[in-house]
This record gives C-alpha cells, sequence and structure tokens, in this order.
C-alpha cells in the first residue's frame, strides 16, 4: 500500500486556487513521493519562470536605456519591487532575533525565516539575481515549503546558467545587496559573493557553451570561432539571393500572411531568447530549452552564408530545396562560421523539432518546428536526415532504442523535410541537385511562433 500523507493544510486561503500550496493541487490520499513529483514539476516550472522575466527584465532595461518613455517607467516599476522585496526580506530577518533565556544573550534564532534560509542555501548571488523576477518573489512568498526546497536545489544544480544567463543580459545585481552593512550574523559574506561575479566577455549569449565539467567556453569549429547571426547572408558565388520568393521557387503564399506578392512578413521569434548552448556526453555542443514549447510552434530559422556548394564541409551545411519544386536545389545554408543557436541541435532518431520548409516574406527559408510539447531544460533534437549517418564515417549516439546506429534497428526516423543537413545530396536526386521524386509537401496552415512560460 502506498504511504499516505499528513493531511494537515498549510493552506492559506480556501477561496483562492495558489499552485503553490501543494495541497491544494493534490489528492489527501496521494502518496508523499508522487506529491514530491508534482513539487518537483512546479519547481522545473518557476525556475523556468525565472529565466523568462530575467530576459523580460533585461529587454525593458535595453528599452528604457535607448529612452524609451514607457519602459522607463516600467523599469522604474520593476526595480522598485526588486528593492522593496530584498528590504521586507531584510526586516523579516531582523525581526526574527530572539533572546536566548539560557544564555541571557540576544541571538538570531533565524533557522525557520525564509530569507536566511535561502541565502544560506543559494548564496547572495543566486538570491540577488532570483530577486529581479516575479517568479522567485512569487514562489518566495506563497510556495509550500516542499516545493521551496525542490526549487532551491534546482538553483543550486543550475547556478552557472543562471548567472551566464543574467549576466549576458547584462543584470546588474551587485546594486542590490553591495550596500548592505551588518550585521548579518548566520549569514554568508556579501563582499566574497560581489567579487565572484562572472567576468566572462559576453557581447552575445550564444557565444558562450557551458560545459559538461561545469565552465564556459567559445563556440568554435576547426579552431574557428562561431559567430551568431540573426539573418542569412549572401556568400561567395551568389551575386544575388537565390532563396528570394519566385514563381519557381515559391509554390505557396507566404506562411504568415497568406500573400503571393512581397509581403514583408519575417518570423517574430523570441526562442532564441529562451534556449541555451550546452555541452551533452559525445555530442559536443547542443541546446538546451529553457521554456516550454507547444508542438507545431516555429522555433526559428535555420540561418548562414548562402552558398552554391558545401566547401567541403559535411557537418554544418544545409541544403536549401524549396518543397513542390520537384527538388529543386536553391543553395547551401553554411553555418559552420556564422549561423545561429540552430547550427547547434543535435540528432536525435526520435526528435523534438524538424526541418520544414517555408516562405515567410519574400525569402524561402528551412524552419525549426516542434513536432510535440517540449518541456523546459530538455535538450533539443532533430533529424538530419538518413544520409549524414549512412557514410559510416559517424555514430549517432542519441541512444534511442531505434537509433539508425544501433545495428538491430530498424531505423531510420522519418524525414520530414526536403532539407538535410550535411551538405550532402540525397541518392533520390540527381547529380545537378534535382530531385528525383517530388519533394514533400511541407506547409502546414495556422501554426504560429510563440514562447510559452
Ligand atoms: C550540426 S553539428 C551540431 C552541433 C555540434 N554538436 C557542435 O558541437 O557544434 C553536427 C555534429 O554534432 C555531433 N552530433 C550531433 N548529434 C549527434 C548524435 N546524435 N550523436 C553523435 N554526435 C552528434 C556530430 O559531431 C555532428 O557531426
Amino acid at each position: 500500500m502506498a504511504p499516505t500523507r499528513n493531511t494537515a493544510s498549510t493552506a492559506t486561503s480556501e477561496d483562492n486556487f495558489n499552485p503553490f500550496v501543494l495541497e491544494e493541487v493534490f489528492p489527501p490520499w496521494g502518496s508523499e513521493a508522487a506529491l514530491m513529483q508534482t513539487a518537483e514539476h512546479y519547481a522545473s516550472e518557476t525556475l523556468s519562470s525565472i529565466y523568462f522575466d530575467l530576459n523580460t527584465f533585461s529587454r525593458f532595461q535595453q528599452d528604457a536605456n535607448a529612452d524609451d518613455f514607457h519602459s522607463m517607467q516600467v523599469m522604474d516599476n520593476l526595480v522598485g519591487v526588486t528593492v522593496a522585496f530584498m528590504e521586507e526580506s531584510f526586516t523579516q530577518y531582523k525581526k526574527s532575533k530572539r533572546v536566548d533565556k539560557k544564555q541571557g544573550e540576544s541571538k538570531y534564532l533565524a533557522a525557520d525565516n525564509r530569507f536566511y534560509a535561502t541565502v544560506c542555501e543559494i548564496g547572495w548571488k543566486m538570491s540577488a539575481i532570483c530577486a529581479h523576477t516575479e517568479a522567485f518573489r512569487r514562489a518566495f512568498r506563497e510556495a509550500d515549503y516542499r516545493l521551496w526546497g525542490c526549487l532551491l536545489n534546482r538553483i543550486q544544480e543550475n547556478a552557472l546558467s543562471i548567472e551566464h544567463y543574467a549576466h549576458s543580459r547584462a543584470l546588474d545585481w551587485t546594486s542590490l545587496i553591495k550596500n548592505v552593512t551588518g550585521p548579518l550574523p548566520g549569514l554568508p559574506s556579501i563582499q566574497e559573493a560581489v567579487a565572484s561575479a562572472l567576468d566572462w566577455v559576453v557581447d552575445h549569449p550564444h557565444h558562450t557553451v557551458l560545459t559538461l565539467d561545469g565552465g564556459l567556453k567559445r563556440p568554435e569549429f576547426q579552431g574557428q570561432f562561431q559567430t551568431n547571426i540573426d539573418r542569412s547572408i549572401v556568400g561567395e558565388g551568389f551575386s544575388v539571393d537565390p532563396t528570394a520568393k519566385s514563381e519557381a521557387t515559391s509554390l505557396e503564399g507566404c506562411h504568415m500572411c497568406g500573400s503571393y506578392d512581397d509581403c514583408g512578413c519575417t518570423l517574430q521569434s523570441r526562442v532564441a531568447d529562451l534556449v541555451e548552448l550546452v555541452e551533452y556526453p559525445g555530442k559536443g555542443t547542443g541546446v538546451r530549452s529553457l521554456a516550454s514549447f507547444k508542438r507545431n510552434d516555429i522555433l526559428d530559422i535555420y540561418v548562414g552564408e548562402l552558398r552554391p556548394n558545401a566547401n567541403q564541409d559535411d557537418v554544418y551545411p544545409l541544403t536549401q530545396s524549396p518543397d513542390g519544386t520537384n527538388g529543386l536545389l536553391l543553395c547551401y545554408v553554411c553555418s559552420e562560421k556564422s549561423g545561429n543557436w540552430t547550427r547547434f541541435l543535435n540528432h536525435s532518431c526520435q526528435p523534438s523539432t524538424q526541418f520544414m520548409v517555408r516562405t515567410i516574406g519574400n525569402r524561402v527559408v528551412t524552419t525549426i518546428e516542434a513536432v510535440r510539447n517540449i518541456l523546459p531544460f530538455e535538450e533539443l533534437t532533430i533529424d538530419y536526415g538518413a544520409d549524414y549517418w549512412s557514410t559510416g564515417k559517424r555514430t549517432c549516439a542519441c541512444g534511442h532504442w531505434n537509433c539508425c546506429s544501433n545495428p538491430s534497428s530498424a531505423s531510420g526516423s522519418p524525414q520530414p523535410s526536403s532539407s538535410v543537413l550535411g551538405g550532402k545530396i540525397s541518392k533520390n536526386k540527381t547529380a545537378k541537385g534535382k530531385k528525383a521524386t517530388k519533394g514533400k509537401k511541407g506547409s502546414k496552415k495556422g501554426t504560429k511562433t510563440k514562447a510559452k512560460r
């Protein structure tokens, strides 16, 4: 029989549903283990919201620095609530001063004070960074003690990621605490925390990879730094953009508005802000999601230098063949030097995303789209196409039971789009880049780009 929990309610209000009070979302007959699973789930969601809020804070900060009046007002408010939260927490902590009757002296008996416990557990740095987010402040006030414990664990585990995320968005967390003066009995040193602030030059969040040994590195390929670009650039060998919309290349209207004319639509995706580059065992740099995404969300566009050939690189180039054009090869999207986060997507034989060919605005592009709902902190993966692994030069380490590199598997994984990675033209295309078989129709109607908290 499953162990039963102590069902004494810790709810503060019976009228307001509060997801942070676990007893309210979990039936009293559930086991403690199942309840802890729920706590872990909420902790993960809350951590994801902390990243989201840090990003929002930084966006308002950027706009306020550019003299946007509305953003300046919002920033005043955001800074105000952050400072007020810290001051209130200090006040509560100081109130926990008690007289120790046995020894007759005044002491801070603050073990049951959440602020004290938090700073002792995750340190000043994480406390000050996270205090800038509504997600953390709300959980601090309202979360069930089990959920709060799980959240602090998750923050600890992700401390470098959180600090790098805040640092790469120019969050000045030290100002919040560096002027605090003592006495702070039982609490760690603020000066030490401030002195240990990350000293890492960041000009773009995706110019850093979190390494397996708990450090940071720059993304590099064959000794060359890999720069982030937001849009593809026309490379050597082309005088005009080979992906420009024309009657030959775009049999469909713009995916965003349906127009066949030059509509000027662009993909407004914020997903790049909600993913980070992380090393994975046996696979090199990969992409970790920091938010949840819904099935069919368009996450971003695969960008790089548009070239007529792949220049001997068989790792990053993507064939850009518009769907429905009988396999016309427009160009290779080469991202080994210049590209965005999508070039770091590792392959899986059971991927969470797929390549799709779309016409967006006046260009034919390959998008990355979610094939299922994606949870925060999952590795985002994609199917490179069977040819990538068929040369025998590489072995897939995705670990899926039906992996293409597993001799007993009947794999391949499905190849949903005419775009494939590796710069190798599929066997069913002729040498001139024409596909013998008709390209698979890739358009799906009504999908929208959005990142969910
Ligand atoms: C487009 S790159 C992806 C980013 C790459 N991991 C990096 O460090 O830059 C493709 C390369 O990543 C590695 N890779 C990706 N998925 C893999 C997998 N499932 N198993 C083993 N290696 C993988 C292989 O070296 C492959 O040639």
